[in-house]
């Protein structure tokens, strides 16, 4: 099962997706999950809005890790996160572009959701806003992120690290072309779990689409709906280099910490094996178009 994303050897085609606050699901936080990556020869991508710092996760364990970016309207803030991402030996960074503002999460609204504070903001940004009527987490977000963020600040980007750049967060043919003639490592197809615009499609519907105008020029990763092996092995099929997955860890780190997070990851590989070996696939290689159907192949294969 094991395979390579930007050169570096994992156990599965497996990875930990960038999810915010840790501490909510266990007083261990991102510590806990970065251990868990490091047991299971994978890789974590620890996300901007961590409740561990950057410094705390890399002491925490000696495992290859990305840094996932937000631009923030303050981008000597945004520098400066970079930069200390890069000191820490995190090997690539994830920009994440379907964060122009938050989309509208109703629960957070209801509960009036206020998130605590950022830790690896800590020093750097301290900003008020006014929650009484809604998300707190929503106010913040329309403060601090960068909305106008586009192409050109790749560019700047690189101009500021050596670490290779992916993008997490394409959905289309036009904007993965785009990616690949700028020159970024590599490529996330994710709608960001559903979590920001309702009607945006699901991610495994244009995966194919995105892998095909990229034409083998970058790697593509994927996320969105990953439960199963099989679903990792869909996503194979469809030409993922590899997925991420969000929701199960949290889950997992919720219920037993680093070792429900090891737990998650080794069921979804003990699956995605069984899935391999039935359908006579020794090796993630193997695996190709040919295993799946789609459902606009089922609807075809009826007329
Ligand atoms: C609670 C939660 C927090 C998230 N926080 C971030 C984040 O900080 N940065 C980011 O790029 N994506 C974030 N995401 C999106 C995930 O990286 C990923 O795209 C998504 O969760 C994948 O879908 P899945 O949860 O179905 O596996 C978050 C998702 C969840 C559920
Ligand atoms: C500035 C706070 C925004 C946090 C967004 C975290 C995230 O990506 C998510 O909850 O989804």
């Amino acid at each position: 099962m094991s395979t390579t994303v930007l050169g570096y050897n994992i156990s599965a085609p497996i990875m930990i997706a960038p999810t915010a606050l840790h501490k909510l699901a266990h007083p261990e936080g991102e510590a806990a999950t970065a251990r868990a990556a490091a047991a299971s020869k994978t890789i974590m991508i620890l996300s901007t809005t961590s409740s561990c710092t950057v410094e705390e996760v890399a002491s925490s364990c000696n495992a290859v890790r990305f840094f996932q970016l937000y631009v923030y309207k303050r981008r000597d803030i945004t520098a400066a996160l970079v930069h200390r991402a890069e000191k820490n030996g995190y090997n690539a960074l994830v920009l994440t572009v379907d964060v122009p503002r938050l989309g509208r999460r109703e629960a957070d609204i209801k509960n009036k959701m206020i998130a605590p504070r950022l830790k690896n903001l800590e020093g750097l940004l301290s900003i008020e806003v006014d929650s009484n009527s809604g998300s707190n987490l929503e106010a913040y977000a329309k403060a601090t992120m960068d909305a106008s963020l586009c192409w050109k600040d790749v560019e700047w980007l690189r101009s500021i690290t050596n670490m290779p750049i992916l993008i997490k967060g394409i959905l289309t043919r036009e904007d993965a072309i785009k990616a690949a003639e700028i020159g970024v490592a590599g490529i996330v197809v994710s709608n960001h779990g559903a979590r920001q615009l309702d009607y945006s499609p699901a991610t495994i519907t244009v995966l194919e689409e995105v892998v095909h105008a990229v034409g083998g020029k970058i790697p593509v990763l994927f996320d969105g709906g990953v439960r199963r092996g099989t679903d990792v092995f869909k996503a194979l099929a469809l030409g993922a280099q590899a997925v991420l997955i969000g929701r199960p860890v949290v889950f997992g780190l919720a219920a037993k910490g680093e070792h429900g997070v090891k737990r998650v990851i080794q069921m979804l590989k003990d699956e995605l094996e069984l899935a391999m070996a039935l359908s006579g696939c020794p090796s993630v290689k193997d695996i190709n178009r040919s295993h799946v159907r789609t459902e606009r192949e089922r609807l075809l294969s009826m007329l």
